[in-house]
């Protein structure tokens, strides 16, 4: 498939995301433009700051302690900010290894891109087009700018689009991921959508983090994480009935949990810390709270 026809407008919209700018379809959507638009905190940036890839999700893997060094060495705070910031990409490898067999003239759609880290990542990774989708034009414009600067704007493209309704034709995208962007929205109308684009056989993945059922309800962990990001983390059995009622049939679920908490220990003790890490590490060490990939082939 050619990437050109994937949608009529695709060809027309330039790389800049801020030309046509649609309302945002709720006013919570235009909640989470705005925080978007806001957002500029230093663990992000600073650690996109390392290699160029701008992330706004979490890490997984072993801490690398040799890597590390003394703590006492004035260096140590900068080998931190470049330890998390390759569990961050280790975790955005482990996504596009679940993708399947991608060609290069295949596109794929990341849904709720961010500020693109995980779109540069494929297209270095199988050479295709990776077309973006963020609420945020801010995100979108520094997406489109990074591409830019890395030469790679013909393939890697973002666009200010609310994921639950996409310009992309029906069935032709090889293959489609939320990497932690499936808590702000409604997951029957999200998967629809996946559903919708992708080819028959494409896969879809997430990376995520959900309720645990056997916890009973949200824990008080979760609730402050979501009202930390103004979101609202669904429970795994959401994921699973959703995806079954939208011809989504999980090939790998993975429970990621223990493969997070050294990256969230390790940020526990940095400068960079926002507050949140608490939460976090409580909620996955209580059972409360569960980081899971799914994949899923479109059947
Ligand atoms: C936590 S960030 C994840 C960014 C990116 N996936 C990454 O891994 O770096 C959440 C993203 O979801 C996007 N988002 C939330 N709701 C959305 C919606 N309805 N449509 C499109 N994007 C949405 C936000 O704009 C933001 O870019
Ligand atoms: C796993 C869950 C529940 C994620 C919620 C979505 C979210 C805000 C992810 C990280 O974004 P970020 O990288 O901007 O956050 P931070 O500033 O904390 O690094
Ligand atoms: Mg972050």
């Amino acid at each position: 498939m050619t990437s050109t026809d994937l949608s009529a407008d695709v060809a027309a919209d330039s790389s800049s995301a801020s030309m046509f700018i649609p309302a945002p379809a709720t006013p919570y959507q235009g909640d989470i433009a705005r925080y978007w638009d806001r957002e500029a905190r230093p663990v992000n940036l600073r650690l996109g700051d390392v290699d160029g890839l701008y992330h706004h999700h979490y890490g997984i893997g072993e801490v690398d302690r040799a890597a590390l060094g003394d703590a006492d060495d004035s260096a140590y705070e900068k080998k931190l900010i470049a330890e998390l910031h390759r569990l961050e990409s280790a975790q955005a490898e482990l996504l596009l290894d679940h993708l399947g067999p991608i060609e290069r003239d295949d596109t794929l759609v990341d849904a709720g891109c961010g500020r693109g880290g995980s779109m540069v990542m494929a297209h270095q990774r199988f050479g295709c087009r990776v077309e973006g989708v963020t609420l945020s034009a801010k995100q979108a414009d520094f997406a489109n700018r990074r591409a830019h600067e890395l030469g790679v704007e013909d393939h890697v493209h973002a666009r200010v689009c609310n994921m639950l309704g996409t310009p992309f034709e029906t069935g032709r995208v090889a293959a489609s991921w939320n990497n932690e962007s499936t808590m702000y929205v409604d997951l029957e109308d999200l998967f629809a959508e996946h559903s919708r684009i992708l080819a028959i056989g494409g896969r879809y993945v997430t990376i995520t983090g959900c309720w645990n059922p056997r916890y009973g309800q949200p824990s008080k962990y979760v609730s402050q994480i979501n009202a930390h990001f103004e979101c609202n983390i669904h429970s795994r059995r959401e994921y699973l009935r959703a995806m079954a009622d939208n011809r989504l049939v999980p090939q790998a679920v993975i429970d990621l949990t223990p493969a997070t908490l050294p990256y969230w220990k390790l940020r526990a003790t940095s400068s960079l810390v926002t507050g949140i890490e608490k939460a976090f590490i409580n909620s996955y060490e209580d059972g409360s709270f569960q980081y899971l990939l799914i994949a899923a082939d479109r059947v």
